[in-house]
């Protein structure tokens, strides 16, 4: 019999282990949240946050979905299971389907989303840097918002309709309109939480996650405006 040659091609994910070792981590995200598995609040302190509203930011493709820049403007994130440390926005990125819907990172009981928003914050009580935080198991805080097909969402609509003019990796385009990140959570802010790490390389266990249990609404024509951009991380 004749040897067939048998080429096992390994891409994606179970390949980011061989250059990022965190990604063999015990604490890698995304996740499957089992909701039967999660416990209840307990005694946790409120989440807080406050945003500023009018400032230039900047909408740049990174390659994958797209990515919003504060400029390191000033606001804050603390409570909930942030101890005593006060977090501030550096970027707000989202993660958008490119098959039947599904696009989310984490799931819920086996469920993906349409897409994922995902409000990335860094500590400044104890580091002097985003750079420096992101290597630290208590240095990034993310609050992740599920997306559904549903009604249009005006203010995320601000960034969409800036998208065709960046079609290719590295463009950048700044904008000054007002726009309050507060605007782009849910009305009712309970949330998951768990200690995880960056969803891509170098998958560093530096997270805490915040993902809210409410999805919100975008319409079909955002989710559709995003694919044509971006899909599987190229621009088409
Ligand atoms: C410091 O090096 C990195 C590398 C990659 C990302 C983006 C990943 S992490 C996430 S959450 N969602 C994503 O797509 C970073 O984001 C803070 C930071
Ligand atoms: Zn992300």
């Amino acid at each position: 019999p004749y040897l067939v040659p048998v080429v096992i091609l390994i891409v994606g994910p179970a390949t980011w282990v061989e250059k990022f070792p965190e990604a063999r981590g015990t604490r890698q995200s995304p996740v499957d949240i089992v909701t039967s598995r999660a416990s209840s609040g307990g005694s946790a302190p409120p989440l807080v946050w406050r945003y500023s509203v009018n400032h230039p930011r900047s909408v740049v493709n990174p390659g994958y979905c797209w990515r919003v820049d504060e400029n390191g403007y000033d606001s804050e994130l603390r409570g909930g299971p942030l101890g005593s440390d006060v977090y501030k926005l550096q970027q707000w990125h989202c993660h958008w389907g490119s098959v039947n819907g599904e696009g989310s990172e984490h799931t819920v009981d086996g469920r993906a989303f349409s897409g994922e928003l995902h409000l990335v914050h860094w500590n400044t009580s104890k580091y002097n840097s985003f750079t420096e935080a992101a290597g630290q198991p208590d240095g990034l805080a993310v609050l992740g918002v599920l997306l559904m097909v549903g009604s249009k969402h005006d203010e995320l609509d601000k960034v969409v309709r800036l998208l065709p003019y960046i079609q290719h990796k590295g463009d950048k385009v700044t904008f000054s309109e007002p726009l309050n990140p507060a605007n782009l959570l849910p009305k009712r802010i309970a949330y998951w939480t768990y200690p995880g790490s960056l969803t891509t390389p170098p998958c560093t266990e530096s997270v805490t996650w915040i993902l809210f249990k409410e999805p919100v609404q975008v319409s079909a024509e955002q989710v559709r405006l995003n694919l044509c951009y971006y899909v599987n991380g190229k621009n088409v």
